[in-house]
């Protein structure tokens, strides 16, 4: 199918919509199989795209083009490789309401919050186009008289990547940032649903001067052999992944082998507390964000929340004024701040979490079904009456449902916000500073807001603990997850 009409005419550049994937500077249009997947509209189910569905062959073909390229690109200056994400930024902000517009029509949130993604996912560039220039070493005082002790940083080699369809611009452009910026070359797949965003990210790099072979997408609905190629070839020095814990688990195994190197951004089960003292108005404008952001399918989106019993009816109250005053609609249309879910799988456990939660008990404050537009709208939802025995309170749910659990004492919150096996985000509404450094010190997640319900930027470390995941991506440390560690001992 050639790339449909509907999305070229709302481009200002419609070269930036490309149905090839791109393997050592050039673009590929068949895969070696001659297979193909497409690329549809969650908010209608129309084909907008047909990509090539390659394989290990063409995967391989792409390391081996990385391997070359990554040689040349690390002797570059930092400075030079600063350079390059420099432009690249720029062009990413001078054409982000296209890039936005691919991005809502693949992947169907609204067109607001996609260009919020891109100018988000344009922040990681910007930011380790500066860092690129910062790698520093060490000189170490000798053990002994005549050794001097010098350590050296260098880039860690072949990174391959493979990102989520959530946010399919700043999930990839917060790893080939920090990636390219070290000196490392890298070879991505993007999710079967949303490579379009992938595909033009990689345009845009070309046109900024990022040389061929160093920044290759590989498009594929085959993703397990994808990731096998990753974890076998030994040119691949690392895989940062971001997706499911149980994906990552796969990696983790199939990496074992090689010792490989990971980064894992997984899944999240994040709670958010509203404590007696909490300014009430903050916290439900904080709920909003955190738990509906993307329509729920954010992985630092608010799981669970957990009200104290003094505020729990008035805050339930004011959430459900807000929830029930949401516009479900096609990502494109004026004033909608909730799209479709990504898929009807999506759909199906939004209606198991929901029907599980009100056979044991749950009220649906308000939404709780499909939306009238059909499809995969689904109406947001907020749960009251929650307890810790349904299915909400221990899975990622990944769709507009807010569940809100009722609690007595701080002790007894913590540990229920801590009784999971996920540790990514977390968050709590409090304007005591005792109680704050208390819990905060006491969640056990990578991540904590605080009287904030978005926590995201490049600035600061994002990433989790126990099975969210491990390393970080963008702030200072991130560029370290794409470096080698040198030690040198000089007899003089
Ligand atoms: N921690 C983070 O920063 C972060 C960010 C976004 C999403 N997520 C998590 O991702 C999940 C939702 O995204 P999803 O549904 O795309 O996740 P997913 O794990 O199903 O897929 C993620 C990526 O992995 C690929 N994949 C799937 N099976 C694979 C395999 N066996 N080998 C290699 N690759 C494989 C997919 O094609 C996709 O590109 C949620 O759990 C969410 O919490 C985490
Ligand atoms: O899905 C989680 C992503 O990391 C999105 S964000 O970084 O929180 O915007």
């Amino acid at each position: 199918m050639p790339i449909s009409n509907a999305l070229l005419s709302k481009l200002k550049d419609p070269s930036l919509v490309i149905d090839k994937a791109l393997i050592a500077g050039e673009w590929v249009a068949t895969s070696d199989s001659g297979k193909t997947f497409d690329v549809t509209n969650p908010a209608n189910g129309d084909v907008i795209a047909t990509l090539p569905d390659m394989n290990r062959a063409e995967t391989a073909r792409a390391i081996d083009a990385a391997y070359k390229a990554q040689k040349i690109w690390a002797a570059k200056t930092g400075k030079e490789r600063a350079g390059v994400l420099r432009k690249l930024y720029e062009l990413m902000v001078a054409n982000a309401d296209d890039l936005a517009t691919i991005l809502t029509m693949e992947m169907g949130k609204p067109l607001a919050e996609a260009k919020g993604e891109i100018l988000y996912g344009a922040s990681y560039v910007e930011w380790f186009g500066e860092e690129a220039k910062r790698v520093y070493g060490d000189t170490i005082p000798g053990h002994q008289p005549d050794k001097r002790i010098i350590v050296i940083k260098q880039p860690i080699g072949v990174v391959a990547a493979i990102t989520p369809w959530n946010f399919p611009n700043a999930m990839l452009a917060r790893k080939m940032a920090p990636a390219v910026a070290a000196g490392c070359a890298m070879i991505s797949k993007p999710a079967a649903e949303t490579p379009l965003s992938a595909l033009s990210l990689a345009l845009l790099a070309e046109r900024a001067g990022v040389p061929a072979g160093i920044f290759n997408v590989v498009t594929s609905k085959d993703s397990s052999s994808i990731g096998k190629e990753f974890t076998e070839n030994d040119k691949v020095r690392k895989l940062t992944f971001t997706g499911s814990t149980n994906v990552g688990k796969i990696l983790m195994r199939q990496g074992a082998d090689q010792i490989m190197k990971l980064g894992l951004e997984l899944g999240g089960n994040a709670p958010f507390i509203v404590f007696d003292d909490a300014d009430l108005d903050a916290a439900v404008e904080g709920a909003m964000v955190s738990k509906y952001r993307n329509n729920g399918q954010t992985c630092v989106c608010a799981n669970r929340l957990y009200v104290q019993a003094g505020v729990y009816d008035a805050f339930a109250e004011k959430l459900a004024a807000k929830v029930s005053a949401m516009k479900v609609g096609d990502g494109f249309e004026a004033g909608v701040n909730a799209g479709p879910l990504i898929t009807r799988a999506a759909v199906d456990k939004v209606e198991e979490h929901i029907s599980d939660a009100v056979s044991k008990g749950a009220k649906v404050a308000t939404g709780g079904k499909p939306h009238e537009k059909g499809g995969l709208f689904f109406e947001p939802t907020i749960l009251t009456g929650v307890t810790t025995d349904m299915l909400v309170a221990r899975e990622e749910t990944f769709g507009p449902v807010a569940p809100l659990f009722k609690f007595e004492t701080e002790e007894q919150v913590i540990e229920m916000a801590n009784n999971t096996e996920f540790g990514l985000a977390s968050y709590f509404y409090s304007k005591d500073m005792s109680k704050i450094f208390r819990v905060a010190e006491a969640l056990e997640y990578g991540m904590v807001g605080i009287n904030t319900g978005l926590i995201s930027t490049e600035v600061a470390p994002f990433g989790g603990i126990k099975q969210s995941g491990q390393g970080r991506e963008g702030s200072k440390y991130g560029i370290e997850d794409y470096i080698e560690i040198k030690y040198m001992c000089l007899s003089i």
